[in-house]
């Protein structure tokens, strides 16, 4: 039987073949008109007897050239459908290269081979080999021959010890370490021990973005390039995604580094699984099949153990700052926790400076003792960043005479404005417009932008940072890094670059530059201003907000020999009107233990996750009552259903972005305090829903979709 990859077919359709094929075998069917790739799901070998004749269609060819996919993977796919709510053969062909779907079975064959002859032809490069397609990679040094380990440092012995304890361990591990205590050490050398003693063994790390860390891609690259490391993620061309999924598929990577989507890579000999900064909400897909590959990393660790010992196939998460579902996890001891409170060389963590914005300045963009900190450490040759979660020029422009805002027309949210080239863009649906020259409300000449962006940030502190200068007696540099100054390709890694070689004094951006860099001469970092996270309705926010702060400061004060040459105090600057949050108590101490036990606390008494367990079904359609109309519909057939006596059905409200693109949204979030009783209604429901979809309320429904575990609601 075969799954034809195309979603929106529900159950797995039937096939023939004039033999045997294996489960896990790809192959292309027809369907309809057209010509698929496939994927034989179960074969049971039956005698055509039962099937009437012209009833099941033959497979049109079979890609023998390549190994079937194993059970392991066929059961991570079908566990992921299933948890996550979408068809199997939806989740089977997202899981694959997309190039894999127009191609013939002999152009594979063809391709395979020469790719053999390749490596047969030039053992020297073998390990690069499979590295070679991919142009954004970092290239390996001409030195570098087959046989070649750069060996790393000697551990310190805090990452011995943890280095140990997960070697023994039996259960998933959260190395639970410190911005800076040394984490990609861990896995670099757990992977190099499992490589070393399995000659077969694969390992699979993911990072939340891998555009932002090109070091430890490099550092991977560099340390096992004789093992074969490729990169899954979505900025390979599909030339060479197909070439890095068959390189692991084929075991003659070793090692694939990848983003959310290397989740699913086919690893036949899958030994180790990394997730690093497991808190980022990156991990989770938030489109088609909205999967947790944090989640599924856990769960295909399990499964690669399956029928072995229960310590075949190891995860490692790490973080500096755990989600709370991992760090509750860990308490109760289903994962063991590593622990590494201490910096590589021994380097203190940012004391924490809050400012009362309250009594600062009027109007006042940056706190003038804060101002005067950067201006004096650009001086000594110190870099400092700037955090600002928002980019463009300004949120809003407005109309102080009429009341007029730059909202965009298809959305119910502002259009944002950009200075650099005098634009409203709105970030939800892309709508793009000229600044207009005079309101269109009242005709007045005097529009105004609302609010800060990261532009603005930049060009109001070059304004600022005007008198100073740095060692060199020159002005000071300021570079911006966010979504807006990045998108040339390879912009990012330059600018990255250059602020690493020191050529800026002052960084300013959005998260992204509080993730995971390596910076060695940053010793102040900012946020500007983070009071929203202090108050948002999605009770996620502190543990966002917490989490970035830490990240964020987790950047300054990583080199500890510099620090103390430079005699410099590392701070983290937080500028806020409500300096008594609590938040900001266990900030003070980088006490993310503390703070973690006191966000379980609340979640446990207002059962929340990981106390409960949530789904959110969303809907979307041309009018808000049609989309709320579809979840109560719905909702009513869903009485009967299993599982609904320990479920809470919330009414449909609107989305907290309610138009986007001229399409309204509602959603319907779904709690239970057992998983079981949400999977079991969540499979009977589907059906409801599409029922629902036909009724005369729901006139106009576009779409709907379930997302188990939401991370936003
Ligand atoms: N045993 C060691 N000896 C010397 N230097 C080390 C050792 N281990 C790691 N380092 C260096 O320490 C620095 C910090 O390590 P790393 O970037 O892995 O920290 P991390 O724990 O991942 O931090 P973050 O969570 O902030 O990303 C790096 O420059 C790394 O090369
Ligand atoms: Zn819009």
């Amino acid at each position: 039987m075969t799954t034809p990859a195309y979603s929106g077919l529900g159950p797995a359709l039937t096939y023939v073949h004039d033999r045997p094929l294996e489960p896990g075998t790809l192959v292309r069917v027809p369907l309809g008109k057209r010509e698929l790739l496939g994927l034989v799901w179960e074969a049971p070998g039956l005698s055509l007897e039962g099937l009437e004749p012209g009833q099941a269609r033959a497979v049109l060819q079979v890609f023998d050239a390549i190994p079937p996919l194993n059970a392991a993977w066929r059961g991570l796919a079908s566990f992921a459908a299933r948890y996550y709510q979408r068809s199997l053969g939806e989740v089977a062909l997202a899981a694959l290269p997309p190039q894999l779907r127009d191609l013939q079975a002999e152009q594979l064959a063809r391709k395979l081979k020469r790719l053999a002859k390749a490596a047969a032809g030039n053992p020297k490069t073998q390990g690069r080999q499979v590295n070679q397609a991919a142009d954004s990679e970092p290239q390996m040094p001409e030195s570098l021959s087959v046989g070649d380990t750069k060996a790393g440092p000697e551990l310190s012995p805090e990452q011995a010890i943890a280095l140990q304890r997960f070697q023994a361990a039996d259960r998933p591990a959260l190395l639970f370490g410190t911005t800076g205590s040394g984490k990609t050490e861990i896995y670099l050398r757990a992977v190099q021990e499992l490589l070393e003693q399995d000659p077969q063994a694969q390992a699979l790390i993911m990072v939340p973005e891998i555009n932002l860390t090109p070091q430890l891609e490099a550092r991977f690259m560099e340390r096992f390039a004789r093992w074969g490391v490729v990169s899954l993620h979505s900025g390979l061309t599909p030339a060479q995604r197909l070439d890095h999924w068959l390189a692991a598929h084929q075991g003659r990577a070793r090692i694939v580094l990848g983003t959310r989507m290397a989740i699913f890579a086919s690893l036949p000999q899958l030994r180790l699984i990394v997730v690093d900064e497991e808190h980022d909400p990156s991990y989770k897909s938030q489109e088609g099949a909205r999967y947790s590959a944090r989640d599924l990393a856990v769960y295909r660790a399990k499964r690669e153990s399956q029928g072995r010992s229960p310590a075949h196939c190891r995860v490692l998460l790490g973080s500096a700052t755990p989600s709370l579902e991992s760090w509750r996890a860990a308490e109760i001891g289903r994962y063991l926790k590593l622990e590494m409170p201490q910096r590589i060389g021994g380097g203190a963590l940012p004391r924490l400076r809050l400012v009362n914005m309250n009594h600062q300045p009027k109007q006042c963009v940056l706190a003038p003792a804060l101002l005067e900190s950067i201006a004096e450490r650009a001086a000594r040759g110190e870099q400092s960043m700037l955090l600002l979660n928002r980019r463009g020029y300004a949120p809003v422009l407005a109309c102080h005479a009429c009341g007029w805002k730059s909202d965009c027309p298809h959305c119910s949210a502002h259009a944002v404005f950009h200075k650099i080239d005098r634009t409203l863009r709105c970030h939800h649906c892309g709508y793009s417009s000229r600044v207009p020259y005079a309101c269109p409300g009242c005709g007045n000449l005097d529009i105004a932008p609302v609010g800060r962006g990261t532009e603005q940030l930049e060009e109001q502190l070059v304004g600022l940072l005007a008198h100073a200068r740095r060692a060199d007696g020159e002005p000071i540099r300021v570079l911006r890094l966010d979504a807006d100054s990045t998108r040339a390709k390879g912009s990012l890694e330059q600018q990255l670059a250059g602020m690493h070689e020191g050529e800026f004094d002052v960084l300013v951006g959005t998260q992204m530059i509080a993730k995971g860099h390596d910076f060695r001469r940053i010793t102040l970092v900012a946020s500007v201003n983070a009071d929203g996270g202090l108050f948002a309705s999605d009770y996620r926010a502190p543990e966002r907000l917490f989490a970035l702060l830490l990240q964020a400061a987790g950047r300054a004060g990583r080199d500890a020999d510099f620090v103390a040459s430079q005699g410099a105090a590392v701070e983290l600057w937080v500028q806020t009107w409500y300096p008594e949050h609590p938040l900001f108590a266990a900030l003070v101490q980088h006490d993310y233990p503390a703070f973690a036990t006191q966000q379980l606390e609340e979640r446990e008494a207002a059962l929340m996750p990981p106390y409960s367990f949530q789904a959110l079904v969303r809907a979307e359609a041309r009018t808000q009552e049609a989309a709320q109309a579809l979840l109560n519909l719905a909702a009513q057939a869903g009485e009967p259903l299993p599982g609904r006596e320990h479920l809470t059905l919330y009414p449909a409200v609107p989305m907290a972005i309610q138009r986007v693109a001229n399409v309204e949204r509602a959603q319907m979030l779904i709690e239970s305090d057992s998983r079981p009783a949400l999977q079991a209604f969540l499979a009977a429901w589907q059906e409801q829903l599409q029922l629902a979809r036909s009724q005369p309320e729901a006139k106009g429904v576009l779409r709907w979709a379930i997302d188990v575990d939401p991370l936003a609601i």
